[in-house]
């Protein structure tokens, strides 16, 4: 994800502000460098850097801090306030009849793209048709009717036709009756004239209420020149940044936005027709500050949901952190977790856990999380539902039971009912969890009793 590391190291400066009720020059220029490496890291452009240390500078030492406010509370505030302002409001994007088309280079994800926003738009009620004018790339038919058929969204596109601006004609017609028309358009290696000839071609054919530019996070500076093309050619009033999953910090496609005065629409997480987010910038913000985005936890989470069948009162985020739990409920939870995506990215949308405990793990502990989970369930549906609710009960013989009628090992059974308890405990410490918190109860749980050490933590650590 964009400045990653912002939040853990940010917090690093913040924490020595404790008790501090003014900030001098030091403070403030110490938070600014903490900033501006991360910012320069993630290929965001100097020139936006600059500013925005500036802009910080500037009002962190002559800004009064409201009464009351602690030095450490007034620079925070200044700084996510700042990035906010960094990375722009959303693009707008009212719940109605639209029709939006996708531009962008090859590879940049627009296929995808299409394919998850047509989902996205099903999700809030709404009737999308995805058309597919990629005539240049061989399988970008095939590729983006099965992903629409994923999504169950209508699809337009003829691999008998090789006329780009003919389909997008048809495909209008076709698709007259959907309420968000998306329109697909091929990615040419670099920007050439053809590739910008059609799509203005395009452009006049379907008449699109807005252009959104595709781009891939690992764009980097590259992101000012393509913004320049597609913004004279077709008038761009979006980004879409693809595959913010993987390593790329995706700092650069906020020049992208700069120059072409836009705003980022939506943020791609995953290969799957879900893995999308609509970018909100203050939740975004949070996440990266380390102080949570629970609207988004919330979202996944209705989703989540909706896609086994549960109802609210199976799982509410905000009991997820209270809970007394039971093997039963913990098995619900998973279920639906596994349809949430990735437990990391969930990890950094629940307040005071994305910085925290996610950077005491090793580097590969998210990596086999999902997979262990899948373990746990296929141990979970040879327990009876007297063990679900009562975990305690489940004595060696048992244990041995379970094991056998799974085809899992022992160990795993164990790892699992470890995993519970851990999970429980950890439910209990979060209510009333202040900041800071987090540090103390992991070398709790690192040195208390019961196999509760890191080593016992299940997927959560290994
Ligand atoms: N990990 C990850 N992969 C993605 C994401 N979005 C797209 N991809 C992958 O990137 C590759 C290219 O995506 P496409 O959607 O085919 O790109 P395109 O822009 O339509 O490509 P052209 O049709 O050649 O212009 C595919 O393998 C996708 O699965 C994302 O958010 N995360």
């Amino acid at each position: 994800m964009v400045l990653d590391d912002l939040g853990s190291s940010l917090r690093g400066s913040l924490d020595k502000l404790r008790g501090k009720s003014r900030l001098d020059e030091e403070d403030v220029e110490e938070i600014v460098k903490e900033i501006q490496r991360s910012l320069l890291q993630a290929d965001v452009s100097v020139d936006l850097v600059m500013d925005l240390s500036e802009d910080i500078r500037e009002r962190a030492l002559n800004e009064e801090p409201p009464g009351g406010t602690s030095a450490r509370d007034h620079v925070l505030r200044i700084v996510y306030e700042e990035l906010v302002g960094l990375v722009g409001e959303s693009t707008d994007l009212p719940l109605e009849s639209q029709t939006i088309m996708l531009a962008g280079l090859q590879g940049s994800g627009k296929t995808t793209s299409a394919a998850k926003m047509a989902w996205w738009f099903s999700k809030k009620g709404l009737r999308p048709g995805v058309i597919q004018t990629d005539t240049f790339r061989p399988g970008a038919y095939d590729q983006a009717k099965q992903m629409c058929e994923r999504a169950e969204v209508e699809f337009y596109g003829d691999p008998d036709n090789d006329d780009p601006v003919d389909i997008a004609r048809k495909g209008k017609e076709e698709l007259s009756d959907v309420d968000v028309l998306i329109v697909d358009t091929a990615g040419r290696h670099a920007l050439e004239d053809t590739l910008i000839g059609e799509l203005e071609e395009i452009e006049r054919v379907v008449d699109p209420d807005r252009n959104l530019l595709v781009l891939d996070a690992a764009i980097g500076q590259g992101a000012k020149d393509q913004a320049d093309e597609f913004e004279s050619a077709v008038g761009i009033d979006g980004v879409v940044i693809t595959k913010l999953d993987g390593t790329a910090k995706g700092g650069g496609a906020l020049a992208a936005v700069d120059r072409t005065d836009s705003s980022i629409a939506f943020l791609g997480t995953g290969e799957e027709v879900q893995d999308i987010e609509r970018f909100e910038p203050s939740g975004f913000i949070s996440r990266l500050l380390g102080m949570g985005d629970l609207k988004q936890l919330t979202e996944r989470v209705e989703r989540a949901m909706e896609e086994t069948g549960q109802t609210e009162e199976d799982w509410d985020p905000e009991e997820m952190m209270k809970g007394e739990f039971t093997l039963h409920d913990m098995r619900k939870q998973m279920e639906a977790m596994n349809n949430m995506g990735p437990l990391s990215q969930v990890m950094d949308m629940i307040p005071g856990l994305g910085g925290g405990l996610k950077d005491q793990l090793p580097d590969d502990a998210m990596d086999v999380t999902q997979e262990r989970l899948r373990d746990f369930e296929v141990i979970m549906d040879s327990m009876t539902d007297d063990e679900l609710a009562n975990p305690r009960s489940v004595s060696k013989s048992r244990i041995e039971r379970v094991a056998r009628g799974s085809g899992k090992s022992e160990e795993q059974v164990r790892e699992l009912l470890e995993q519970h308890k851990m999970m429980s405990r950890m439910m209990k410490q979060f209510s009333g969890m202040g900041d800071g918190d987090m540090q103390r109860m992991m070398k709790k749980m690192q040195g208390g009793g019961g196999g509760g050490g890191m080593g016992g933590m299940g997927p959560f650590g290994d």
